[in-house]
């Protein structure tokens, strides 16, 4: 549970295009780190990374080290289904499986991976969803269809599915990014819950929502078309958002681009 990441002069290509270069960070356990920057420096692909996620594109991949508590996940023993599971990545629109129910939504991963016991299936269906605060809203109709929540409903439903299966760390990219302004706090709020036990990133291009929930925050950059994206800082949120150490940094929290 919560564990650590470090990612270490991690340099990331689709196929011959140098997309991310050079990128060293660590993320410490039961915090919340920001990914922010302007659009195409590279925070959606170095995030994959983190659980192997970009291999689905064909071509994709990775120079460098992603260090789970000391254990290198691009190890060639290592098994990119398993790292899937112990990181776990909610994603920009929900999708959760529209006509299977919201309780067998939850537990989809339990089962696929063989888990059968009624009973035990339940249980992990209502502490997820408790834990994504939505047991309230659905503890009556766990029989119906995911798809018929509303958006916001539905994201945390897809957050009751990654936490089921007890990530270590979970990866957010842009979790608020199709939700209302409510919505979008309720998951802020879950977001500050789930920190007590979980280790999260989370892209965002919401500045308020970064300075609301991320403890620190790391700032990407590019220096134009075709050129890979860079690591410019990271540091507390706090710092970050008052006085960062970098001139680019301050010009993009001041709108002055991106
Ligand atoms: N599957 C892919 N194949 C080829 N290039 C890709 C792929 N995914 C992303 N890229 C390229 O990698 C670079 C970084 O993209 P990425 O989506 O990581 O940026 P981002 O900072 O998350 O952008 P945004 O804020 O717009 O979502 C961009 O130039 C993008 O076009």
């Amino acid at each position: 549970m919560a564990k650590r990441l470090d990612v270490k002069d991690l340099n990331i290509y689709y196929g011959k295009f140098h997309a991310v270069e050079s990128v060293s960070l660590a993320v410490p356990p039961k915090n919340v780190t920001a990914f922010i920057g302007p659009s195409g420096c590279g925070k959606s692909t170095v995030l994959r990374s983190l659980n192997r996620m970009h291999e689905v594109a064909p071509g994709a991949r990775v120079e460098g080290k992603v260090l789970l508590d000391g254990e290198d996940i691009y190890a060639s023993t290592v098994d990119p289904v398993s790292v899937r599971r112990t990181i776990g990545m909610v994603f920009q629109r929900p999708n959760p499986f529209p006509t299977m129910s919201i309780r067998d939504n939850v537990v989809a991963g339990l089962k696929l991976a063989g888990a059968k016991n009624k009973k035990q299936l339940d249980e992990v269906a209502e502490r997820s969803l408790r834990g994504a605060n939505l047991w309230n809203e659905v503890k009556d109709r766990l029989d119906r269809p995911g798809g018929g929540l509303s958006g916001g409903q539905q994201q945390r439903l897809c957050i009751a599915r990654a936490i089921a299966i007890q990530p270590d760390v979970l990866l957010m990219d842009e979790p608020c990014s199709a939700l209302d302004p409510i919505s979008t706090l309720a998951i802020e709020d879950l977001i500050t819950e789930l920190k007590k036990e979980y280790t999260i990133v989370i892209v965002t291009h919401n500045m308020q929502q970064a300075a609301r929930v991320s403890d620190q925050t790391a700032f990407f950059n590019l220096l134009g078309v075709g050129k890979p994206g860079q690591l410019i800082e990271i540091d507390d949120t706090e710092k970050i958002f008052s006085n960062p150490s970098q001139k680019a940094t301050e010009d993009y929290i001041s709108g002055r681009f991106g």
